[in-house]
């Protein structure tokens, strides 16, 4: 479809001079627009359809970047970059030092404040407003937030804090009664009221009827009393909870409806104080199959390959529901991640025992706290990046309590391309160093199996990690047996150095091993680290007191897996070579996750020119065949 007004769209001041007829134009075309580059690239798909008028009327109506935009998750933010000079770049969305699929500073000056976790927007923007209003500036903050955002504990903890302070801000609350999943908890149903109150309803009939009494009319002002009648929505049915925060509530409003909208946000921008305009949408709006499956279009679906071994996610869920099965005490525990944590399929056969608690993963670890203290097996199944939400409350509720929590983390390592905000490069630095916590990571599918029945029976907290990858298509057993817990598996064994590798890295560093002995003639171990706590520290000695040792691991060096291991050397007076490998101390961008391995020498490729320049002897490369 030619683009005949969107082409001419390269910032938001080209918005300024369309009518409203245009502007409808103009949505439809970014729409279309969006449909085929996603359909092509990936990526989020649902959210950025449902604010296509959203967004433009924002960009008609304020001035970026002199106005602050602020998009909460930024998932949602495509057609705000599509508007602000960027729509020539969606062909490189969420590719290596391509389009960030989020609200980036450093890519635009649109984007006022990065995102990719949920809940931040009232607390950055809110900061933003104290700020201006300190440097006596003048210029509006506008946070858009969704209603699964909004069930994030540090959005309410934002609306509090603005009512107290009573500045300028403006909240749109995008309300399409969708989280990833359909949204829950008390908040969402109060919105869903807010949208189809019968008391609205009465008022609305009452105020059609004393218009109907009125002199003839003509259509204008019909229309324009119709505008105002259901922007008066807010007299008749009050945002109560909103208005309880100090904020002025305007709406539900039609969040499709650009017109109306235009004039809602225009009205809004003489206000003074917090003001909240709840905007309904539709999540998916414009692609009927994504209108009808919300839940499968959030990000667009990735394609089916049959002859592929099961994601690791996948081997989880089945795991889990096997040992429920035999275990009443197991529940599950999501924080409005059933489908990406595979609780979706667990849900299936146990409603009754798996939870969704919404954006929500600090009450969702210390509500796992409370159900093992009851007598429970609680299971809360969160990625490695949003599980950095509940770090206080798996130290201070879980852990010191040694309550049996299994956290089932997912996502771990380089996930791709979400980039900087949803590495899970964090983990196992931040959870190291809390006692009583047991930490482990398979080395393949079967494993994962094996290590989730482990932990169900320890009696303490456990964390399971597992990467956004396949497993390796080892055959799964149909018996579960125990891994010793602090022992790691030497999986072959060598004489010249030895890769302590954690985690899918044992096969990259198996690669490197092979390719090691055919094109040097080497003799390298292998070691299959399984537990980064309790380490395995008598085979560490073993093999450090006799060969230069190198660590593999898929997440940060500071505090991870390998430092462990130089602690262990330093604790026992060791003086051993020890090279390692891991994510450097910076953020790892967006790209393909292989990509993004290959670029930090993550891959055998890579693990094999490093060990070869550490081993430093002049090696004859006898061969150049890659096994
Ligand atoms: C702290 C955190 N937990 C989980 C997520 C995963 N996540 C991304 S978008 C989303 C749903 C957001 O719902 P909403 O705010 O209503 O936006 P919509 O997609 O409906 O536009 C979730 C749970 C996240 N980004 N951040
Ligand atoms: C925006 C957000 O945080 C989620 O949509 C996330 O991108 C999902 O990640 P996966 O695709 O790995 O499930
Ligand atoms: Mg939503």
């Amino acid at each position: 479809m030619s683009n005949t007004l969107l082409e001419h769209i390269d910032s938001p001041s080209d918005l300024k001079g369309l009518s409203p007829s245009q502007l409808v134009q103009l949505a439809e075309e970014i729409r279309q627009f969006l449909i085929e580059s996603i359909a092509k690239t990936g990526g989020h798909f649902g959210a950025n359809l449902g604010v296509v008028e959203l967004t433009l009327a924002l960009h008609k109506v304020f001035d970026s970047p002199r106005d602050r935009i602020i998009w909460d998750v930024g998932h949602q933010a495509y057609v705000h970059k599509i508007l602000t000079g960027r729509k020539h770049l969606f062909h490189t969305l969420r590719k290596y030092r391509g389009l960030a699929g989020f609200p980036k500073r450093s890519e635009s000056e649109h984007d006022a404040f990065g995102a990719g976790h949920a809940s931040t927007s009232i607390s950055a923007g809110l900061g933003m407003a104290v700020a201006r209003d300190l440097k006596g500036e003048d210029y509006k903050v506008i946070c858009v937030i969704g209603d699964g955002a909004l069930t994030g504990g540090m959005a309410m903890e934002a609306l509090n804090h603005a009512g107290h302070l009573g500045t300028d801000l403006l909240v749109i609350l995008n309300d399409n009664e969708m989280s990833i999943s359909e949204n829950v908890g008390a908040v969402s149903k109060y919105l869903t009221r807010l949208r189809t109150d019968p008391t609205y309803s009465r008022a609305k009939a009452e105020i059609e009827q004393l218009l109907r009494r009125l002199p003839a009319i003509g259509d204008k002002l019909t229309k324009t009393l119709e505008k105002i009648k259901d922007s008066m929505r807010h007299l008749v049915v009050p945002g109560l909870l909103f208005e309880a925060f100090g904020f002025k509530y305007l709406g539900p409003v039609d969040g499709h409806d650009l017109p109306l909208l235009i004039d809602v946000f225009q009205q809004a921008s003489h206000l003074r104080g917090p003001v909240l305009i709840h905007v309904a949408t539709e999540k998916g709006k414009g692609f009927p199959t994504a209108e009808n499956a919300p839940d499968k279009f959030h990000s667009w679906p990735t394609a089916v390959k049959l002859d592929k071994p099961p994601a690791y996610t996948d081997v989880f869920a089945d795991a889990l529901i096997e040992l429920a099965r035999a275990d009443e005490r197991i529940v599950a525990v999501t924080a409005a991640m059933l489908p990406g944590t595979g609780l979706s399929k667990f849900q299936q056969h146990f409603p009754e025992r798996c939870f969704d608690v919404g954006i929500a993963e600090q009450h969702a670890a210390t509500f796992c706290a409370g159900l093992a203290a009851a007598g429970m097996r609680p299971v809360f199944a969160v990625y490695s990046t949003f599980m950095q939400r509940a770090y206080d409350q798996i130290i201070h509720d879980v852990a010191i309590q040694k309550l049996p929590v299994v956290f089932a983390v997912d996502r771990a390592g380089i996930v791709g391309p979400d980039g900087e905000t949803h590495q899970g490069a964090f983990d196992l630095s931040y959870l190291r160093a809390i006692p009583n916590l047991t930490i482990m990571m398979p080395k393949d599918e079967n494993e994962l199996r094996h290590m989730l029945y482990t932990a169900f029976q320890l009696e303490g907290p456990v964390a399971v990690r597992y990467p956004r990858a396949d497993g390796v298509g080892v055959p799964l057993d149909d018996v579960w047996s125990p891994v010793p817990v602090g022992k790691a598996e030497v999986v072959v064994d060598g004489r010249d150095a030895a890769i302590f590798a954690l985690g899918p890295m044992v096969q990259t560093a198996l690669k490197a091993a092979e390719a090691a002995r055919v094109q040097y003639g080497l003799s390298i171990a292998v070691i299959n680290m399984r537990f980064v706590k309790p380490l395995d520290r008598s085979l560490i000695l073993k093999y450090a007191e006799r060969m230069p040792v190198m660590t593999l691991e898929d997440a940060a060096l500071a505090g991870g897996m390998g430092s462990a291991v130089a602690e262990v050397l330093a604790d026992e007076q060791v003086s051993a070579r020890l090279l390692r490998k891991g994510l450097p101390d910076r953020f790892i961008e967006h790209g393909g996750r292989d990509e993004l391995l290959r670029h930090l020498g993550l891959d055998a490729d890579g693990v094999i020119k490093d060990l070869v320049a550490f081993l430093g002897v002049e090696l004859k490369k006898t061969s150049d065949v890659w096994p």
